[in-house]
This record gives structure tokens, C-alpha cells and sequence, in this order.
């Protein structure tokens, strides 16, 4: 993934940025201290039923954005296709189905300058990085949920 600068995201009222790593590629990050169950964004999705996925979507870069949906899957748009994996994540998601949307929350407190990850669930594609949340206590009831490559 190539480099590039920070953004702040300047609509968003709680400091969050964009920040780039060379392995993770972009990322969320806060700019602000964040308490427990935070609304952090509400994301909403664009959906392809199994057929649509199956021919056109799984063949793509969506492939390593969409999450699994009721009838099929869906691409989170804005931050929700921006939030990158942690084995002990500090954001957790809930969808709403009946809206179109994902809710993302955080699971703890979370300091100033800290990555915004969730989890994509134990089945990854990629080398997974140190994360810095990584380490940190957490869990997401939401795994399995997680997106057509992160499925089983
Ligand atoms: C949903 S996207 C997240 C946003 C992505 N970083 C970007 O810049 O578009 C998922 C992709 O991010 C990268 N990624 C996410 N979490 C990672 C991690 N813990 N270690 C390494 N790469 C990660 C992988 O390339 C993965 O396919």
C-alpha cells in the first residue's frame, strides 16, 4: 500500500483522522480521548445479493471491504471500509439491517493518538501486523460477522 498524508476528517466532530502505516495501509485514528461506548460512525451500505457477489464483487479489490449481510453482502461506505483488524479490537459494530447501515462503537476507552480497529474475525488473508491495539483488552460479539474474505 502506498503512503499517504494525514487527513483530518473535518466533518467529524470527535478529531478522528486518517493516518497510512506501510503494512496496514490507511487507518482510524483520534485525534481526542474517547470514552466507553462511543458512537463513533454510522456508516451506511451499498448491497449485492449472493448471485451480484458471486460474479462480479468476489472477483475485486471489494472483496477485502464487504461484510456479510442478510441476503448477501455489503460495502460499508466512509469510515466503516476504513477501520483495519485487531485480534483484541477497541471498535465493535452492529449492523442495522432494517436501515442499511452499521453502527461502530467503542468497546473501552480509548486515548489520544490510538488506532480505531476492529475484527475481521479469525480467518484473515493478510499478515496480520503488531497492531497497537492488539494488545490491549476487548472483545467484539461481532466477529463472525465480519466481511466475505473474513467469513467462515
Ligand atoms: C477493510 S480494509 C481496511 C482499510 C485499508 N487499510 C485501506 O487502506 O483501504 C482491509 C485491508 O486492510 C489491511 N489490513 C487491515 N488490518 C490489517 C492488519 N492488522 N495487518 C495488516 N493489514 C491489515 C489489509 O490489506 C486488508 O485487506
Amino acid at each position: 500500500m502506498s503512503h499517504a498524508e494525514v487527513i483530518p476528517l473535518a466533518t467529524h466532530s470527535l478529531g478522528l483522522e486518517l493516518r497510512s502505516h506501510p503494512q496496514r495501509g490507511r487507518g482510524v485514528f483520534t485525534t481526542k480521548p474517547l470514552s466507553h461506548k462511543t458512537l463513533v460512525d454510522v456508516s451506511p451500505v451499498l448491497l449485492m445479493d449472493h448471485d451480484e457477489y458471486s460474479a462480479h464483487g468476489q472477483h475485486t479489490i471489494l472483496d477485502h471491504y464487504t461484510y456479510r449481510w442478510e441476503g448477501g453482502y455489503a460495502l460499508a461506505l466512509g469510515l466503516g471500509s476504513m477501520f483495519n483488524h485487531a485480534k483484541n479490537p477497541n471498535v465493535g459494530f452492529i449492523r442495522d439491517i432494517a436501515n442499511a447501515v452499521i453502527r461502530y462503537f467503542t468497546l473501552r476507552a480509548i486515548e489520544t493518538g490510538e488506532e480505531l480497529c476492529i475484527s475481521y474475525g479469525d480467518h484473515l488473508w493478510f499478515e496480520d501486523t503488531d497492531a497497537p491495539s492488539e494488545h490491549e483488552q476487548g472483545s467484539s460479539s461481532e466477529d463472525e460477522w465480519f466481511g466475505k474474505v473474513m467469513l467462515e
